[in-house]
């Protein structure tokens, strides 16, 4: 089975406005010179500076995603963003439960899979976060752990066009410790094989794995050519367009 990879740039807490614009920018530009790159690209800046990046990247192949939304449409739910609004400021993709969110905010895999179903809803994909954390991998809970957040956290109606799933180790994540080739195709092989129960064989088989967790332009080609992985979730490498580009322009 043949999955075009995804490369996506979150961008995190980071960036005022001309920097934010500056860096979509750069990278829409990367793309548009390249027009048969072998992969799509997304990048997920900070809410207030989704408008502003989907307006600097338009017409370049770039898509745009957010960093998380609410489960609801609308309503009283001071500070938060629902998808549908996502959508309409430019948004294609939305990150949910990623491991920042699931230790800053307490999410759940409960409230995940709500995010999602209203993300679907929204009509926007979904990339589903999951993750050990280092005290789960050292007590050999690594791909129960995968399993329990993956069939927690995916909505009914989950498939290949409206979901991407990223598991980012939490132990890797802006550390600078990488997991092996080894440990990610581990890890990778076993959430498709619960895919495949979860959302069945065919859907299982197209669905694309990102991996997320100090990916760079010295790991990211030998990550990519894994087997089950599809793609990579990148934080602080999606920050510098030339070592964004690295990673995207070699994952064919
Ligand atoms: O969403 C991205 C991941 O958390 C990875 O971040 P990182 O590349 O800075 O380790």
């Amino acid at each position: 089975m043949s999955r075009r990879p995804l490369i996506a740039g979150n961008w995190k807490m980071n960036g005022l406005k001309a920097d934010g614009i500056a860096l979509a920018d750069g990278v829409a530009a990367k793309r548009r010179a390249e027009p048969d790159l072998a992969c799509d690209v997304l990048v997920c800046p900070p809410f207030l500076l989704v408008s502003d990046v989907a307006r600097a990247v338009a017409g370049s192949g770039l898509a745009v995603g957010g960093q998380d939304c609410h489960a609801k449409t609308s309503g009283a739910h001071t500070g938060d963003t629902s998808p549908v609004m996502l959508k309409d400021a430019g948004c294609s993709h939305v990150i949910l439960g990623h491991s920042e969110r699931r230790t800053d905010h307490g999410e759940t895999d409960a409230e995940v899979k709500a995010k999602a179903a209203a993300a679907h809803a929204a009509g926007l994909v979904a990339i589903v976060c999951i993750g050990e954390t280092l005290a789960q991998r050292d007590g050999g809970e690594t791909l129960e752990v995968n399993r329990r957040q993956l069939k927690g956290s995916l909505p009914e109606g989950a498939n290949a066009d409206n979901t991407v799933i990223a598991y980012e180790p939490v132990w890797a994540i802006g550390t600078g410790r990488v997991a092996s080739p080894e440990q990610a195709q581990e890890v990778h092989a076993a959430i498709r094989a619960e895919l495949v129960k979860l959302v069945g064989e065919t859907e299982a088989g197209k669905m694309r794995i990102l991996y997320g967790g100090s990916m760079k332009p010295e790991n990211a080609a030998q990550l990519i050519a894994l087997p089950d992985v599809d793609g990579g979730l990148i934080g602080g490498a999606s920050l510098k367009v030339e070592d964004f580009w690295a990673i995207a322009r070699n994952c064919g």
